[in-house]
């Protein structure tokens, strides 16, 4: 038999077997009892629907031109309007704005894109019981991280019982205790950069240091000294090959669950290319584990001067012997709803991958904002003049602090320095670091501004659409540059954080870590705009180097690799981080064991 008439013979069986995987599959889906008409979307074909369109990168850049043309977000009239039973709500109308809800067909995969604050509100905060799943991820979730993942987890009792055990470690008060250590990382930063300041460089590094180290030492008392440190170098080489597997279409089981039991029953008979995904997850697995495994320890048991003292992996163990204890209580205190009983135990394999999963969520969305925030500086100083924004905050910066200190979090607190403020919220607009939003997942069928929205649908609040929406960002400056001083709008300063702050997502799956987030970034930005000032690299010919714009493709969004030159404000800057931001003679330890206090005492 010829090497062709092999190939198609096994793409027939291949053809063959999907098309009954997929028949079968699709049988399971409740019949709908709703005759509203489904949200509007790209015109689907027969069967495959949308999947020949399907973005196979960037896909927030697709669904939000989508998202302008067919649900008419940007205000123009379409000819796909909403039919005459759709009741309009006030607000929309108010506001001349679509609804915001697009639907797509991915061969028979139901695909809700919200592209207003006001629809991921309604839908993912208001309805959270039904909208706080998350899609089945057959690869990366399920088999390369055995269903471990906090952000992959499907919202159940399950779920929420870990849910409530990471809760005081991220809540708001934690945030506040952890502000001592944010203190000394964001001094280190600034030393690690003037020590640089003689060429331009490339500060993803020095800025992943920083967070890394942040997160880390509260973690696992551990402080990372340089970004070519070997635990973070495996951290980042984990989270991208997550990215990977967890790339919409790279597998086909992804889309076709009953595949996966095909799998485990007949693989040994099916040719490698159908079972390589198994092959793929569980050598990730294996990687994964054995970075998270191997920082637990180092967290449990640090040696020598760290003997006993606090960080979150202790703080977490505590806490789940305290309530593996009493267990019975803790599940009385939830309504298990006929689910099998679940109780909090956890072995010190899930506990690892639970911290660990935590502190990789931190690093790459808090660094990637950070760097982000950098190149907004750099963009804007293209044409060789210090950016309006730049020159107010160094303003502020000078009148408030002066030259003697650093800008502290007790300025924050007494609200001293609010365009520092508004400088964090716009680069956390501006480009968001989750821009696609991370899905969510219905399992009923509910109705939206007179649209359906069938059960077992994936829901995604397209977080680069939300965060462009004219209504909220644009009425007085154009959503696509950077611009602070929208922040400092009284309506904006006062609205409710669904729609200032969206990057955070909503709802029961909110982000966390916001609060640590947010602190982190904070301090650096003030410290950095205090004390350097940040231009573009220049080209053999004086003229600044191109920068890109559009950032990695992925879970999180981060900037590509670009040089700047980052220099000293004058004198007075090299006088004070030279005596003061050389940290590494800080007892971090003794730092951790004063915020295990102010953690105990709920202070
Ligand atoms: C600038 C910094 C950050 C950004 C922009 C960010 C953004 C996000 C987003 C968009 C989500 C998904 C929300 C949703 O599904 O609706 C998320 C989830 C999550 N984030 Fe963050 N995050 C940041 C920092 C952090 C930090 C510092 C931590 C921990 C210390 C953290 C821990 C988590 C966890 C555990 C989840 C999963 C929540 C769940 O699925 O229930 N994040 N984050």
């Amino acid at each position: 038999m010829s090497s062709s008439v092999l190939l198609s013979a096994v793409l027939s069986l291949g053809s063959i077997i999907l098309s009954a995987v997929y028949f079968l599959s699709r049988r399971r889906q409740p019949s709908s009892n709703s005759s509203l008409p489904l949200p509007p979307g790209p015109p689907p074909l027969p069967i495959i629907g949308n999947l020949h369109q399907a973005p196979k990168s960037y896909p927030w850049l697709q669904y939000h031109r989508w998202s302008e043309t067919y649900t008419n977000t940007s205000g123009v009239q379409t000819n796909n309007e909403k039919s005459a039973e759709t009741p309009a709500s006030s607000s929309v109308e108010q506001s001349g704005s679509g609804p915001g809800i697009m639907h797509l067909n991915m061969a028979g995969q139901s695909v809700i894109v919200l592209s207003t604050s006001l629809a991921a509100h309604d839908l993912l905060s208001k309805r959270g019981a039904a909208f706080s799943d998350r899609p089945r991820l057959i690869v990366a979730g399920e088999t390369a991280l055995k269903g471990y993942h906090m952000l992959l987890r499907p919202y159940n009792e399950r779920f929420k019982l870990r849910q409530r055990l990471q809760a005081p470690v991220l809540g708001i008060r934690a945030a506040k205790a952890y502000t001592d250590i944010q203190e000394v990382e964001s001094r280190q930063l600034l030393w690690d950069l003037l020590s640089d300041s003689e060429q331009p460089i490339d500060p993803h590094g020095a800025v992943e240091r920083t967070i890394a180290s942040t997160v880390y030492t509260l973690f696992y008392g551990y402080r990372v000294r340089d970004a070519s440190d070997e635990i973070l170098v495996e951290a980042h080489a984990v989270n991208h090959e997550f990215d990977a597997l967890a790339q919409p279409g790279r597998y086909l089981v992804d889309a076709f669950p009953a595949l996966a039991t095909f799998c485990d029953k007949f693989g040994r008979f099916l040719p490698g290319f159908m079972t390589q995904w198994k092959v793929d997850a569980e050598r990730y697995w294996e990687r994964q584990r054995g970075l998270h495994l191997g920082n637990l320890a180092r967290g449990l048991n640090l040696g020598g001067t760290g003997k006993g003292c606090w960080n979150v992996s202790r703080q977490m163990k505590r806490a789940l012997d305290g309530m593996v204890s009493s267990v019975g209580i803790a599940n009385t205190a939830v309504d298990l709803k006929g689910e099998e009983s679940q109780t909090l135990e956890m072995d010190d394999e899930e506990l690892a991958l639970n911290i660990g999963i935590m502190a990789d969520a931190a690093l790459d969305a808090t660094s990637g904002t950070l760097v982000w925030f950098l190149l907004a500086w750099v963009v804007s100083s293209a044409d060789g003049e210090t950016p309006s924004w730049v020159k107010r905050a160094q303003a502020d910066l000078d009148k408030v602090i002066g030259r003697e200190r650093l800008p502290s979090f007790d300025d924050k607190e007494a609200g001293l320095l609010v365009y520092i403020d508004a400088i964090m919220e716009e680069a956390l607009r501006w480009r968001p670091a989750g821009a696609q939003g991370f899905p969510h997942f219905t399992k009923v069928e509910g109705t939206y501004e007179g649209y359906k929205i069938p059960a077992n649908s994936v829901v995604v609040a397209n977080a680069w659409s939300i965060t462009r929406e004219k209504e909220v960002f644009g009425q007085e400056y154009d959503v696509n540059e950077f611009v602070p001083k929208r922040f400092m709008s009284q309506a904006i300063r006062e609205s409710d954080e669904w729609k200032r702050a969206p990057g955070f997502g909503y709802g029961r799956r909110i982000c966390p870590g916001r609060h640590i987030g947010r602190n982190s970034l904070w301090i650096a930005m003030a410290r950095l705009l205090w004390a350097f000032d940040v231009t573009p690299e220049l080209d053999n010919g004086g003229s600044p180097v191109k920068v890109d714009l559009e950032g990695t493709d992925g879970v999180v969004t981060k900037p590509l690799p670009f040089k700047c030159r980052i220099e000293p404000r004058g004198q007075w800057v090299r006088d004070l981080v030279g005596s003061e931001c050389d940290t590494w003679g800080v007892d971090h330890y003794k730092i951790l064991d004063k915020i295990g206090a102010k953690v105990d005492n709920n202070e």
